[in-house]
C-alpha cells in the first residue's frame, strides 16, 4: 500500500494534506511517512525469519535522528561509515552490538571511537587500514572485531556511480588476494576475525549479480574454515533496488530465498544492510512552481527546489517521477516540460520532457517522488542555499524533524581572518 496517495483531490502523506503542510513549513521539504519505513523494514527483515540474521540499515541514506528512531525501535541496527554516523545511530537508541562500521578509509580516531563504544563489527578495506586498526587496538589494550570487506569482480549491472564490486572499484580487497589477507588479519594480536564482508552496489534490480557474488563468498568462507579460520558473521550488504521508474527489482522475500540457496548452508550468522529499500519510496520533495518560462525550443517548469536539494538527477541522471499535487492536475497531465530548478547549472534539472498539466501555475505545488534514500543527506548548501526542511508524518501527525536552516545562520558559519578586518 502506498502511503502517499491523493485523498479528497489533493496529494496526502498518510492522512496528512500535503498542501496544508506546505503552508505550514514552507518548500521545498522533504516529506517522510512512519508507516511506510515501517512496512518496508519490516517486509525486508521478515525475508530472513528462520535465519540468524540482523538488519543494519544502511544510515548514509537517511540518517535523520527520528528515522533513525523510527527503525530502531523496530529493532533495526545500523551500518555506518563515519563516526558521524556512528554517533547518530547511537543517539537514536540502536544498540552498539547491532553497529557495524563500514568503508574505505577510517581515521584513527574513529577506530578509537568505535573500539570504545564496542560496536559489532568494524569493516576493513585494505591492509594499510588493517595495519592501522590492529596498532589502534593494541595501544588501546582491545582486540577489534573485524571482518574484511572481498571485492568479489561482479559487475551489479548497475549505474557505474554506485557499482562497487568490480575489479577497478575502489572498495574492498579482491577476492583473489582475501585467503592471504585474512592469514595475516588471523596473526595480528589486535585483531579478532569474526567475518566477511560484500556489498557490490546498490540500485540492483536483478539477483543474478548477488547470486554470483554470494556463491564466490561462500566458496571463499570454506577455503578460509579448512585454513583454520572460522568466519562466524556474512555481512552480504545492501543494495536490493526499488521502482523509480516501471523497474521490478526482486522482492525482499526472492532475495531472502536466495540467500538461503547460496550460503544457508554455513550456519554464518547473517548481517544484512539495505538502505534505499528501506528509505527510498518512503520519502517525497515538495516543491512550488516559481515560473512557467515557455523558451523557443521548450517550456520550462521552474521549482523553488534545486540540485542542493536533491542531486540524483544531476549526479546519476537519476529518473524521480514528478506529479503535481493537485490530482485534477495529474488527470490533466499533457503539456511536455523540463522541470527544472533555480540554480546556475544546466544541469539543474529534474527531469526533462514530463508531462505535466498544461494549466500548471506558479504557486502550484510538485511531489518529485521516491526522494526518501540520498535525498535529503546528499543536499548542500550551493548558491548559499538554505538545507531543506524534513518532516516525518504518523497517521494524522507531523513533526519538523529538520526545521528550515536560516540563511544568516550558514553566512554566519564563515569566519574572517583577523588580516581582513
Ligand atoms: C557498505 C554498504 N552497505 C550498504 C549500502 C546500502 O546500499 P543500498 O542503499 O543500495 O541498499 C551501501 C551503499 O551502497 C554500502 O556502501
Ligand atoms: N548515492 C547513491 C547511492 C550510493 C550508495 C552508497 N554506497 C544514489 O543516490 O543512488
Amino acid at each position: 500500500m502506498n502511503h502517499f496517495q491523493y485523498i479528497d483531490g489533493v496529494l496526502h502523506a498518510e492522512g496528512v494534506s500535503i498542501p496544508a503542510l506546505a503552508e505550514k513549513v514552507g518548500t521545498p521539504f522533504y516529506c517522510y511517512s512512519t508507516a511506510t519505513l515501517e512496512r518496508h523494514y519490516k517486509v525486508y527483515a521478515s525475508a530472513f525469519d528462520g535465519l540468524d540474521a540482523t538488519v543494519c540499515y544502511a544510515i548514509k541514506a537517511n540518517s535523520n535522528q527520528a528515522v533513525l528512531k523510527t527503525l530502531a525501535k523496530l529493532g533495526a541496527g545500523a551500518d555506518v561509515v563515519s563516526v558521524g554516523e556512528m554517533r547518530r545511530a547511537l543517539r537514536a537508541g540502536v544498540a552498539p552490538d547491532k553497529v557495524i562500521f563500514s568503508g574505505v578509509g577510517k581515521a584513527d580516531a574513529e577506530m578509537r571511537e568505535a573500539l570504545d563504544a564496542d560496536i559489532a563489527q568494524i569493516n576493513v578495506e585494505s591492509i594499510p587500514e588493517l595495519e592501522e586498526l590492529n596498532r589502534v587496538a593494541i595501544d588501546m589494550g582491545k582486540k577489534a572485531r573485524i571482518a574484511i570487506r572481498i571485492n568479489p569482480h561482479v559487475d551489479a549491472k548497475t549505474h557505474e556511480k554506485i557499482a562497487t564490486g568490480k575489479a577497478e572499484n575502489k572498495f574492498g580487497i579482491d577476492w583473489t588476494r582475501a585467503i592471504e589477507v585474512y592469514r595475516m588479519a588471523a596473526a595480528m594480536e589486535g585483531i579478532d576475525v569474526t567475518g566477511i564482508a560484500m556489498h557490490i552496489g546498490s540500485q540492483l534490480t536483478d539477483l543474478a549479480p548477488f547470486r554470483e557474488a554470494f556463491t564466490r563468498l561462500s566458496g571463499l568462507v570454506e577455503k578460509l574454515r579448512d585454513e583454520g579460520i572460522i568466519i562466524r558473521n556474512l555481512d552480504l550488504g545492501g543494495g536490493l533496488g526499488i521502482a523509480y521508474q516501471g523497474e521490478t527489482p526482486p522482492l525482499p522475500d526472492a532475495y531472502g530465498q536466495m540467500v538461503r540457496e547460496t550460503v544457508g548452508h554455513l550456519g554464518c550468522h547473517i548481517t544484512l544492510e539495505p538502505g534505499r529499500l528501506i528509505a527510498g519510496n518512503a520519502g517525497v520533495m515538495i516543491s512550488r512552481v516559481m515560473y512557467i518560462k515557455d523558451g523557443e525550443a521548450k517550456r520550462f517548469v521552474i521549482l523553488d527546489a534545486a540540485m542542493n536539494d536533491l542531486i540524483r538527477p544531476t549526479l546519476y541522471n537519476a529518473y524521480h517521477e514528478i506529479i503535481p499535487v493537485d490530482e485534477q492536475g495529474e488527470k490533466d497531465k499533457q503539456a511536455l516540460v523540463d522541470v527544472v530548478g533555480p540554480v546556475c547549472e544546466t544541469g539543474d534539472t529534474f527531469g526533462k520532457d514530463r508531462k505535466l498539466p498544461d494549466n500548471l501555475q506558479p504557486g502550484d505545488l510538485v511531489a518529485v517522488m521516491s526522494a526518501g534514500a540520498y535525498g535529503a543527506v546528499m543536499s548542500s548548501t550551493y548558491n548559499t542555499r538554505a538545507l531543506t526542511p524534513e518532516v516525518l508524518v504518523k497517521d494524522d501527525a507531523y513533526a519538523i524533524i529538520r526545521p528550515r536552516q536560516s540563511i544568516d545562520e550558514l553566512i554566519g558559519l564563515d569566519r574572517i581572518p583577523e588580516w581582513l578586518d
